[in-house]
């Protein structure tokens, strides 16, 4: 059952309202408004959805009577939505993720203590222009590095570079910023994407098919991210038909499966010659999202890559 545990559970199940209503003395810390978007696992989330969130948020963005926005979000793929919110909305409005490790039925929940401290951090002035930040755990994580590491533990999420700060006694406590462009700083804007184009991610382990990055081709994949081994290393077995997917006009992302650390151009592979990108430090699913919006403006690999170092 999903009583007392916290790996079973049923997701979606508690609408925003409801939400807010479990949280005691939210209502003193802002003038809130709920809103219900959808109500799904966020395993189910699509493009589609994603599109359709960030367009809402930015809209809700401009409105001179909204001064920023919460977004409860499942936690499975929280990272991604957060990063594409961070690339898309151009505001300086803080726009704050945070959800839940354990369901609302568990013996010490933390979905209403994420809450609250989403909400304090959206409510407060300094939060204003570091990109959309989430919340979890006491701790405020930048959308352009947190990813979830953990698939129980309340400290599921962490930043590759560090959390940007704190929530101590109920108020922001900030350490560090980020350093790439996001928001209005952004050339990515969602309110100019009608379509995310089809990028596909094939992760890295021993006696690899080749046939898996072809299928991704034949889909109709503009780009396959590659989740390598370590620095983004590919298989001798691998090299001719993936330098062919270039023949295809499919691009190839180098990642790293590891998720964390950078991918160098031209280490050990020549990049150059084979018309390929590597991703810096992004992991695999944020890849995914930054080659899509980069092949909204275009194909050409040295665009791409120049938008990889640059987010
Ligand atoms: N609620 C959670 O955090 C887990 C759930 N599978 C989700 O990501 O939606």
């Amino acid at each position: 059952g999903v009583g007392a545990g916290s790996a079973a559970y049923q997701s979606a199940v508690v609408t925003a309202q409801d939400l807010m209503a479990g949280v005691p003395g939210l209502g003193a810390l802002a003038q809130l408004q709920a809103e219900q978007l959808f109500q799904i696992d966020s395993a189910d989330f699509t493009d589609q959805h994603l599109l359709q969130l960030a367009r809402r948020v930015a809209a809700l963005c401009r409105q001179d009577d909204v001064d920023a926005v919460v977004v409860t979000h499942g936690t499975d793929t929280m990272e991604e939505t957060a990063y594409f919110l961070h690339l898309t909305v151009p505001t300086d409005k803080p726009i704050v993720l945070t959800g839940a490790m354990r369901p609302g039925t568990a013996l010490a929940a933390d979905g209403p203590a994420n809450l609250r401290q989403a909400v304090a951090v959206a409510a407060h002035a300094s939060s204003a222009g570091r990109g959309v930040l989430m919340v979890m755990n006491e701790e405020i994580h930048s959308g352009r590095d947190v990813a979830k590491v953990h698939s129980l533990r309340l400290d599921a999420f962490a930043s590759q570079h560090g959390a940007l700060g704190l929530v101590v006694e109920g108020a922001p406590r900030w350490y560090r910023r980020v350093e790439r462009p996001h928001g209005a700083a952004s050339e990515f804007d969602i309110d100019r994407i009608d379509a995310l184009p089809l990028v596909g991610v094939v992760t890295s382990h021993g006696n690899m098919r080749a046939e898996i990055y072809d299928s991704w081709a034949a889909l109709g994949a503009r780009a396959i991210v590659h989740a390598g081994f370590g620095g983004g290393t590919v298989p001798e077995y691998l090299k001719a038909p993936l330098a062919e997917l270039r023949a295809r006009g499919v691009l190839l992302v180098r990642c790293s499966r590891t998720g964390a650390g950078p991918v160098v151009r031209g280490a050990s592979i020549d990049d150059d010659a084979l018309g390929w990108v590597v991703s810096d430090d992004q992991n695999p699913p944020r890849a995914r999202l930054l080659a899509a919006l980069a092949l909204t403006r275009g194909g050409d690999p040295t665009a791409v890559q120049r938008v990889f170092l640059r987010y």
